[in-house]
């Protein structure tokens, strides 16, 4: 049993980055809703403290979530982040008021007090001597009084309060963001706050989690077998191997090749885990059964569902022909979990459907294993290494599930499909050739995700003093540290001229190339 720091969420576009700060420091922590009641709270074994996440809604509206009184009496130390700060201040007895004047971004803070969580952070010390943070603001309120116990800890010009705590009792709270990278001493602040304040041990590391989700795995399964979706990315492979680590030939994987895979993926993907690693893995060719049912189909959400629905079919028969499968694997990592558990509140909204594995009919009658389900990518990643997977695959770029059929606009078509595995291909290979020199990193490396998209749209051309009228690709590289938002990757042009250079000339049928040059939002990674 890991000590626990439980983060409250009142809907914060940022608590997941209060959650990996926490676990950068090597405490583990969850995520809940900010209103659970006070019997989850009590319930909540070895925990050793509590931060309360930011909000769009105002602290001292009516309809606004309250904090649940048993925070403020569980005895453990509390910190509060923006919202968590102001509801703190309204609901121990202090004041919480909208402002004219909001802060959005860069601030300047003065630190007071000697406070254990601020003492000797600072960024820099001014004339006078006074201690000073450089941090991140999104707030339109403030709080105005101090709650009776508390004192000043920090001030802005514009926000007197911008930071309060009582020692005494253990209670922090910050108008900035500690959570953003933005905030320098921002994860010097939250490690402080939860080794030194909150007094964990700093006991959630890799090496360690792999013991004990060994022995999980073992006591759920027993002598059961188990079958992996495996899709050679990054999340079902860790996954593939901790299992196979924990319970051996009782793991079989599923590996569907739908005919929208990337250029010589199957037998790199067959050749990694079942040649080296002696993983149990079932190539499925299923190309046929794709792209029959895909043919005609032009609508986005439409090919999703058919992709999706098909996965589930293979995965079916594939079950089926199994002594005893009793689990079905996934490779669900806690993104994933957070996520699903906010679009079912109905606060978001679907943009897209995944195309998981979930949603399985029930005479399939699997229970669900997910190993992964506690952690962030990065997480997966060093398990990943810990494991013995080849850094390549550890840290090699998403693949979504529908593979090429999201990247091929409209209907898709095995010509199309063949073109743009080309196309791709070079893309990749040139992005991993190119080393940028002042980071010392290759253009794969630098980026978060990068792919080509087809385009089946016909342009005018000149090669050879001939007429060319052919299709068009575009590329699309983005940096992201979360996939939730993304900026357009700035390639240098050099790297862009050889690639489309290569592209043209290389893979007859394509005749321009062009480069995507927009964020998300608005726009989303895949084009479809
Ligand atoms: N071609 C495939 N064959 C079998 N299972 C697949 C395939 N593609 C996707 N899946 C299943 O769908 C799940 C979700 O896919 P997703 O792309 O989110 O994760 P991943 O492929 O494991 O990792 P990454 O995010 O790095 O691509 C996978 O974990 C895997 O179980
Ligand atoms: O496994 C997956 N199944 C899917 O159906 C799917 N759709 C998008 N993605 C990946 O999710 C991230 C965000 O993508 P978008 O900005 O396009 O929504 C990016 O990393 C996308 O590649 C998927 N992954
Ligand atoms: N980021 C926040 O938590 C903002 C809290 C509150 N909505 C404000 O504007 O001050
Ligand atoms: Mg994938």
């Amino acid at each position: 049993m890991h000590q626990r720091i439980l983060i409250l969420d009142y809907g914060s576009q940022v608590t997941q980055l209060i959650a990996r700060r926490v676990r950068e420091a090597g405490v583990y922590c969850e995520i809940h809703p900010g209103d659970v009641d006070d019997a989850f709270i009590q319930s909540q074994q070895g925990l050793k403290g509590i931060i309360l996440s930011g909000s769009h809604a105002s602290a001292y509206a009516e309809e606004s979530l309250k904090v649940p009184a048993q925070v403020f009496q569980a005895g453990v130390p509390v910190l509060g982040i923006c919202y968590g700060m102001q509801s703190m201040a309204a609901q121990l007895g202090g004041k919480a008021e909208w402002s004219d004047h909001r802060e959005f971004g860069y601030a300047e803070v003065r630190a007071h007090g000697h406070t254990r969580l601020l003492d000797g952070l600072q960024d820099f010390i001014t004339a006078e001597g006074h201690g000073m943070l450089k941090v991140w603001m999104s707030h339109g309120d403030k709080v105005t009084a101090l709650p009776p116990g508390f004192k000043l800890m920090a001030s802005t010009p514009s926000c007197p309060i911008a930071g309060m705590a009582d020692e005494d009792r253990g209670f922090y709270a910050l108008q900035f963001h500690p959570e953003v990278t933005h905030t320098t001493q921002g994860e010097a602040i939250l490690a402080r706050f939860v080794t030194e304040i909150c007094g964990c041990d700093r006991d959630w590391n890799m090496p360690d989690y792999i013991e004990e989700a060994v022995a999980d795995i073992r006591a759920q399964v027993g002598n059961d077998e188990v079958i992996l979706g495996l899709s050679g990315g990054v999340d079902s492979s860790v996954a593939a191997a901790l299992i196979h680590k924990a319970i051996g030939d009782q793991l079989t994987c599923v590996f569907v090749d739908h005919g929208l895979l990337r250029l010589n993926e199957a037998e790199q993907v067959m050749s990694t885990f079942a040649d080296h690693f002696g993983i149990k893995v079932i190539h499925v060719d299923a190309t046929d059964a794709f792209m029959g049912k895909l043919a005609g189909v032009s609508d986005p959400e439409a090919k999703r569902k058919i992709i999706g629905r098909e996965f589930v079919e293979v995965f079916q028969t594939e079950s089926g022909k199994l002594r005893s499968a009793r689990w079905l694997a996934q490779g669900t990592i806690y993104p994933d979990v957070i996520e699903s558990a906010a679009s079912k509140t109905g606060k978001a909204v679907a943009i897209k459907s995944h195309h998981n594995v979930g949603g399985l009919p029930d005479d399939m009658n699997l229970k669900l294993l997910e190993p992964l389900r506690e952690l962030f990518k990065d997480e997966v990643r060093k398990l990943g290494v810990a494991l013995g997977l080849p850094p390549a695959m550890v840290y090699r770029h998403p693949f979504p599930g529908p593979g090429l059929g999201v990247r091929i606009l409209g209907e898709v078509k095995k010509e199309y499909a063949d073109l743009l595995r080309r196309a791709d291909a070079i893309f990749i290979e040139e992005l991993h050739k190119t080393i940028d020199h002042t980071s010392g990193k290759s253009w794969y490396d630098l980026t978060s995700q990068a792919f080509a998209v087809f385009l089946p749209v016909k342009s005018v051309g000149v090669m050879g003093d001939g007429r060319t009228y052919d299709y068009v690709v575009a590329l699309r590289a983005v940096q992201t540290s979360d996939f939730m938002t993304a900026d357009w990757a700035e390639l240098p042009y050099a790297l862009l001229k050889k690639v489309s250079s290569r592209i043209i000339n290389e893979v007859r049928g394509i005749n321009r190339v062009t480069y995507d040059v927009s964020s998300k939002p608005p726009a989303t990674i895949e084009w479809e």
